[in-house]
Formats: C-alpha cells, structure tokens, sequence
C-alpha cells in the first residue's frame, strides 16, 4: 500500500486581493505521478508554485511527509521543501558545463560523492557523452534532460515539472515524456506535471487533476475521468464525446432517439426528467440489423480509425469511430448504442 506523501488541504492562492484557486484538495501518494491539467488561466501554475513554496497560500495547508510547508502566515522556503522543480525554460546555468549544472545543487557533498552522483544522474538521462559541453551547445530536448537531471542529483521527495516538453516538437515531446515517466518510477520519485496537452497527461500520469477557474473539477485515475467523468466540464474537456438528449425512465434507464439505455447504478434524476447522456466515439457502434439509422456528415480520418459525425433523424449529432470501414459524406449507416457506462447530467436550459 502506497502511502500519502504530499496532502494539498483546502487551499487557496491569491494575487492582491485576487482569488486564483480556491478549495482545493488532494493526496499524492508516494512513488505516483500525477499531472495537473486545464485551460489556460485556471491557475495549474499558481498551484504548482505555492507547493514549490514560491507562493504563499491564504487558506489550508499543504504537507509533506506530514510536515507542514505552507499555511496561512507560514512559508518553508523552497529550498527547505524537499523539493525539485523542472521549468518549461529548462533554466540552465549557460556559463556551467553540463555536469557542472547537475551538480549544482550537490554543494554539500564531498567531491567523490558529487561527480559520482553527477556520473549516476547524466547516465540515467542518457547524456553521459555530453558531460562536457554546455548549454547552448545542445539540442532543447538534451537541455531538458539536463534540467531534469539537475533537479533529480539531490534526491527530491518531490519533483515539480512546469509544462516541461512545450518546447518541444511532438514526437520529442512524446519520448521524453516516457522517458521521464520511466525514471521517475525507477528512482521511485513522486511528481507532479503541469500541462494543457491531454495526451501527454494521460500517458504520464497516475492521476490526473482537472482545474477549471481555480477549482479543483476531479482527482481522479485517467481511466475515470474518460469513462467517469463526475461534472460536465470534465466530460466535455477530456476526450471526445457530444451529449444526446435523454428522459429519465426509471432511475437507471434512460429513453433516447437511440433507444432505452441502461445504467449500472441508481441516477439522482426523477423519472420524466430531462438529461444529456454522454456519448463518446466508442458508445457508438455499426450494426447491420438495427433499424436506427444515421447520415454521415463529416469524415476525420486519424489513421486506426476514422471520427464520423453523424446526424440522426431528429438533427442530433453525435460522433463515432469505426475502423476498417470508409463511409463517405451523405452516406445512410445503421447503427446501434453501445455504451459501457452511461453518464448522465441535468440538462441545461431544460424546461
Ligand atoms: N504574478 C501574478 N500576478 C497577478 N495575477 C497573476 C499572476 N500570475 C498569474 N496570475 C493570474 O492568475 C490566474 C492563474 O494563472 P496561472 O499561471 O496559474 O494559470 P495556468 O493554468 O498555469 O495558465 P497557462 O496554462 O496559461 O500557463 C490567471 O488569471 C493569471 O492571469
């Protein structure tokens, strides 16, 4: 069994008289990555910065190994924390070599001690030939293994990395982000990630934390916040998926254009109630014997499959993906509702 590590209670940050977060709270368990994730603005930076303790809260606590680093009135310095930071900039020392930057934060150790945990460091990010060399000598994506070595040479409790791969081009961004994952989970550090790109926070992380106006939306297992989303914004901002209007039958059914569907636990709506039910590309699948039919307004060919929005009887669009299949535009597809979990909301704007 994991066991807590950092305890984020009920915080809030400020700029002035300005709320940027507020009420937020979550567990990071040792030896877990987690990433922060949101629209631009809804204050992952801020939030990161008051755990680096380079900002102070003005509400709740944060804890690591159960000790207090910030509450209101108090403030651990940054370097007291325990904690390592990776920004997007990388920061380098330009005027350090590259085992210079990585020893930086190794005063304290003897000199055998030092350039042997410098040696450790550079093989672990696979830069032991460029020991020597120095920063602007290297490519974005070496400076950034530079980064994470420096900030990984003194043994964090924690890593904080700040939209680390931005710089970086896609399939860059790609690799180093496995790569950091594997290391991370080889020295068994546990971090948290800044970033506004879904993909990356998905194959990086344990869990994820959705934020949305400075408010913590779910802390949740990728997993779940797909299949499981618990507001409407999660469900809209991750993945792919549109909402068909539905009536509540019973507490665990719903009657749509596409048929009855069923739940798998008890929904707090009223019989006759108006919701939306969340579909994603995969609750939708072809079937040749069903009699609901849909025409095929757009295709978006991604490789493996190919995103179809279609347009049911009623004008509804909703989308799908089917492999190995190629509809065109205008094209009639008999299709049938699939869905493994149905998630359901009030609908907006319902009488
Ligand atoms: N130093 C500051 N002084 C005043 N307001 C700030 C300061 N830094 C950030 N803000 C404001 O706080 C809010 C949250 O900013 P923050 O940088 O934490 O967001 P973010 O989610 O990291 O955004 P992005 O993805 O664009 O980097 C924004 O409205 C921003 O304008």
């Amino acid at each position: 069994m994991s066991e807590p590590l950092l305890q984020v209670r009920d915080i809030e940050c400020r700029y002035d008289d300005t709320v940027v977060t507020r009420h937020v709270s979550f567990t990071l368990n040792s030896g877990d990555i987690c990433c922060l994730l949101g629209p631009s603005g809804c204050g992952k930076t801020t939030l990161l910065r008051a755990i680096a303790g380079f900002e102070p809260i003005a509400a709740g606590t944060i804890t690591l190994d159960a000790k207090t680093l910030s509450a209101p009135g108090k403030l651990i310095a940054p370097e007291k924390r325990q904690v390592g930071m990776v920004f997007q900039d990388y920061a380098l020392f330009p005027h350090l070599s590259v085992k210079d930057n990585v020893a930086f934060g190794l005063r304290r150790l003897p000199t055998g001690k030092r350039s042997e945990r410098v040696d450790e460091m550079l093989e672990l990010v696979g830069l032991t030939s460029l020991a020597n060399r120095y920063p602007h000598e290297l490519s974005g994506g070496q400076q950034q293994r530079v980064a994470l070595a420096r900030a990984l040479a003194p043994q964090p409790r924690l890593l904080l990395l700040d939209e680390p791969f931005s710089n970086l081009d896609v399939e860059l961004r790609r690799q180093l982000s496995q790569d950091v994952r594997r290391i991370l989970k080889q020295l068994g550090i546990s971090a948290i990630l800044v970033t506004h790109d879904q993909q990356e926070a998905f194959a990086l992380a344990d869990q994820v934390g959705i934020l949305n106006n400075g408010q913590l939306q779910q802390w949740d297992t990728p997993y779940n916040l797909y299949h499981e989303p618990t507001t409407r914004f999660v469900a809209s901002f991750i993945g792919q998926g549109l909402f068909l209007p539905g009536t509540m039958c019973e507490q665990d059914r719903v009657d749509t254009e596409l048929g009855l569907i069923q739940g798998n636990r008890a929904y707090p709506y009223a019989p006759g109630m108006p919701v939306d039910v969340l579909l994603r590309p995969d609750d939708i699948v072809l079937d040749e014997h069903s009699s609901q039919a849909a025409i095929v307004e757009e295709c978006i060919f991604a490789g493996a499959t190919t995103l179809y929005r279609l347009r049911l009887p009623s004008r509804q669009v909703v989308e799908a993906a089917f492999g190995n299949h190629e509809f065109q535009a205008g094209e009639h597809v008999p299709i049938r509702l699939d869905p493994r979990h149905l998630i359901l909301f009030e609908r907006h704007g319902a009488a």
